[in-house]
């Protein structure tokens, strides 16, 4: 099971649709979803169900061409870091790893030097490297690095394991669930894969052709 979490939401979306603007179509619909501190979820559906748009609307940043109408309720001053499917995709390619970390966020090399050491990559040796100079499984961990740097109360991640290897994948998600154990952030990752939910000790949150249904989700409440 999850771990329990209390109860004062960081998002909640209640009576919440998103539609295309173009046609009108309804490409999401969720009655009620909640996230809580601390809690872990994970977000599973088909190819196309509304996995990403759900991610989208829980950050309240639509990709253009849709529409939201409903109520999402965000906690003040919510932080939230976010973790794409390929951790390139969160860098810039041409500025060296450490550099980037310490701008984007603005901590110190010290604490971007913990922070890489706590998902297993030494700043020293990888600091001055570029994006391309690191393989796909390094980048991945120097995006969760990013994604936790801003001290988030919430990390979202859009399919973070499928590009890796499976011990790519074990490894990462260890340290997504080591990092929200010490940090004390929600975690919310869409995933195709069933395995992601019990690495990441987990509740379940459905997209069932563009309609959420809240499983056995701890920390996320209907
Ligand atoms: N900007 C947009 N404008 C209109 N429709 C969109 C837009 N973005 C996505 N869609 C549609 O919304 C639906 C849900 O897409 P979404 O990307 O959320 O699916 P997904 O579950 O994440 O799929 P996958 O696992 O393949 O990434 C799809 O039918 C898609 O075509």
């Amino acid at each position: 099971m999850a771990r329990s979490a209390p109860s004062t939401p960081l998002l909640s979306l209640r009576g919440v649709s998103v539609t295309a603007r173009r046609t009108g179509e309804t490409l999401l619909a969720i009655p009620a979803l909640a996230v809580v501190p601390g809690s872990r979820t994970v977000v599973m559906g088909l190819s196309g169900a509304g996995k990403s748009m759900l991610l989208s609307t829980l950050t309240g940043r639509l990709p253009g061409g849709v529409v939201l109408a409903g109520t999402r309720t965000a906690a003040d001053r919510l932080r939230i870091g976010f973790v794409p499917q390929r951790g390139a995709e969160a860098l810039h390619p041409l500025l060296p790893i450490g550099k980037q970390l310490r701008a984007v966020t603005g901590s110190s090399a010290a604490r971007v030097a913990r922070v890489l050491a706590d998902v297993g990559l030494d700043a020293g040796a990888l600091g001055r490297r570029r994006p391309a100079e690191l393989s796909g499984g390094q980048l991945q961990r120097v995006a969760i690095s990013l994604a936790f740097l801003g001290s988030p109360a919430l990390v979202i991640a859009d399919e973070p394991t499928s590009a890796l290897d499976n011990t790519s994948r074990d490894e990462t998600l260890a340290m997504l669930r080591g990092l929200s154990d010490t940090t004390g952030s929600a975690l919310v990752v869409a995933t195709h894969d069933p395995l992601v939910q019990s690495g990441l000790d987990a509740g379940l949150v459905r997209v069932e052709a563009g309609r959420v249904c809240v499983g056995d989700a701890a920390g996320v409440a209907a």
